[in-house]
């Protein structure tokens, strides 16, 4: 990248440099084009009258912006135009810096097929044209002292696509960057650098249309810088969701705030993280022993399977799922069993049933649905699929860290009384009194590593629910899954909800508190909060 504050001016003849610029494809036809015309129209002596002096690009150049110039060889056209000193050298350069990060051949694609001038392209445009435009004020401030305040802005603006390749976060964003653990590092830019740091050499004075022009060509360069950024966050994200085990995670966002957040400042994960002073049965433990039901005779068979609960009144086993009504290649939860409050024990491989091919075998086979990301607004991100979900269709895992009751307080400490998101969830299903809970229990952190179904948001109307299921492992009862299931049919394209109160009593408060998440699902049956503002983690206890 040319540092045209200290590169002298000799290997680069105004004409070498354009032929040489030229033959490395920097610069955009339609420059090229307006050179020509310009070069035709304005002899140095006609270029102020033929000029629009408002500043505009003329008619006759605007025409042959689109169509091929015949009459004047760029090479003559551009000696002449800088014989009379009108397209400076910084200008020269803007062009190849933007022309550099902007791949021409993108940029002169946008030009031909829209038939329009796109914003990459008018800089190099309006620029030539305006400088030229500056011939009149002449008398004012002399055209090479023009040039020279050009050049220093060039340089400013140069040095600022140098110094960073488009980090144009908020400082909010910055801020939420800081405070992950896992962000891409990035310096905060000062978004009015350029403005603030130039100004021109002593002495000189700034008409208002150079003014003009240096803000404009500022504003091209951030816009360019901006957009250059958003490519990259889109490119980083995609290859974090293509990294997803599974169908298709896709993201459909566009606000810049939310994909840095998400890009910068999240990892999907395929299975739980572990944190510090988590303890674990193994799932070789001894303990850990499968059903006597037979493969080869009745399959898996509920009257005798050892891995499925027993209800409290009877003797009898609970059955979680059946066939799919309406798909008979699909096991779904049953809908009686998605009314209780139940954990589910799927067999395994140390089952007679062979696991894998057994019906109580859901969740381990893993998401069949694809997803995506979307913002909803009001309540951030969330989550929808394009596929039609059958009720009691198994969807993802909710993922994360898992970690102690300890860290999750600290950490809850750490956003408490702000309404910062929580991603908290406690598995608190076996967890028997408040000892128990101290000492035993863990909770799933979303926050920082997750899977897709961390951007469920609340509905006091939801259509899926979130089910403690234990696959691998019956013996740890403190440490188990977390699967989301529709409770109803979902049309694709639907956003997908839970009760974030699920398991606690679900009734109206008399007054919603000043202090919680106001809740804005929008249902006609809305509590109007999200949770009590004293406990923001959710919860799977019955
Ligand atoms: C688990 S996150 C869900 C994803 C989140 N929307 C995001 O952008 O990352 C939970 C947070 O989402 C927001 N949220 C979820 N449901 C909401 C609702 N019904 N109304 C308002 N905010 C909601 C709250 O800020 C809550 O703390």
């Amino acid at each position: 990248m040319p540092d045209v504050s200290n590169e002298p001016a000799t290997h680069n003849s105004p004409e070498t440099a354009l032929s040489e610029t030229n033959q490395a494809g920097l610069i955009p036809e339609t420059v090229e084009s307006l050179i020509q015309e310009l070069a035709t129209h304005n002899s140095p002596e006609n270029a102020p009258r033929e000029i629009n002096p408002a500043g505009s690009i003329p008619e006759t150049a605007e025409r042959h912006i689109r169509e091929p110039a015949t009459h004047t060889s760029p090479k003559a056209a551009r000696s002449e135009i800088n014989q009379a000193g009108l397209i400076p050298e910084a200008v020269e350069s803007l062009t190849q810096e933007l022309a550099t990060h902007n791949s021409p051949g993108h940029a002169r694609s946008g030009i031909n097929q829209a038939g329009s001038i796109p914003e990459t392209a008018e800089t190099p445009l309006q620029a030539t044209d305006r400088v030229v435009g500056l011939v009149p004020d002449q008398s004012e401030l002399p055209a090479a002292k023009s040039a020279d305040c050009i050049h220093n802005l060039a340089r400013l603006l140069t040095d600022r696509l140098q110094q960073n390749h488009g980090c144009c976060h908020t400082t909010e964003d910055d801020e939420v960057i800081a405070k992950g653990t896992h962000p891409i590092a990035r310096d905060p830019i000062d978004r009015h650098s350029v403005a603030s740091s130039f100004s021109p050499p002593f002495g000189y004075h700034l008409t208002p249309k150079l003014e003009s022009l240096l803000t404009q060509l500022k504003h091209v360069v951030d816009g360019t810088l901006e957009r250059n950024h958003l490519t990259k966050l889109r490119h980083t994200l995609n290859e974090k969701l293509s990294r997803i085990a599974g169908p298709a995670v896709t993201a459909n966002i566009d606000c810049p705030k939310l994909l840095a957040r998400l890009a910068d400042n999240f990892e999907f994960v395929n299975s739980y993280e572990y944190g510090a002073g988590v303890e674990r049965i193994p799932d070789d433990s001894e303990f850990n022993i499968g059903c006597p039901c037979n493969a080869n005779e009745n399959g898996c068979d509920p009257s005798i399977c050892d891995c499925l609960s027993i209800e409290e009144d009877s003797d009898d086993r609970i059955v979680p799922y059946q066939i799919c009504e309406s798909n008979p290649k699909l096991i779904v939860a049953k809908k009686d069993f998605l009314r209780r409050k139940a954990i589910i024990y799927e067999c395994n491989s140390r089952c007679g049933c062979s696991g894998d091919r057994c019906w109580n075998h859901v969740v381990q086979q893993g998401r069949s649905v694809r997803l995506e990301i979307f913002d909803t607004g009001p309540r951030g991100l969330g989550l929808r699929s394009p596929d039609f979900l059958h009720r009691g269709q198994y969807i993802d895992l909710y993922l994360g860290e898992v970690i102690i009751k300890a860290e999750a307080e600290e950490r809850e400490n750490l956003t408490d009384g702000s309404h910062t998101q929580s991603y908290l969830f406690s598995l608190d299903w076996n967890v028997k009194d408040d000892e128990d809970e101290d000492r035993n229990m863990k909770v799933v952190d979303g926050r920082k590593f997750g899977s897709a179904t961390r951007f469920i948001n609340h509905s006091c109307n939801p259509n899926c629910k979130i089910v403690p299921v234990s696959t691998t492992n019956h013996v740890d009862e403190y440490l188990y899954n977390l699967a989301f299931f529709a409770i109803r049919d979902i049309a694709p394209g639907t956003e997908l909800t839970f009760d974030y109160t699920q398991g606690d009593e679900q009734t109206t408060p008399a007054e919603v508190d000043p202090d919680a998440v106001p809740c804005l699902c929008g249902e006609a049956n809305c509590r109007g909060q999200l949770w009590p503002n004293k406990r923001k983690g959710q919860g799977s206890r019955p």
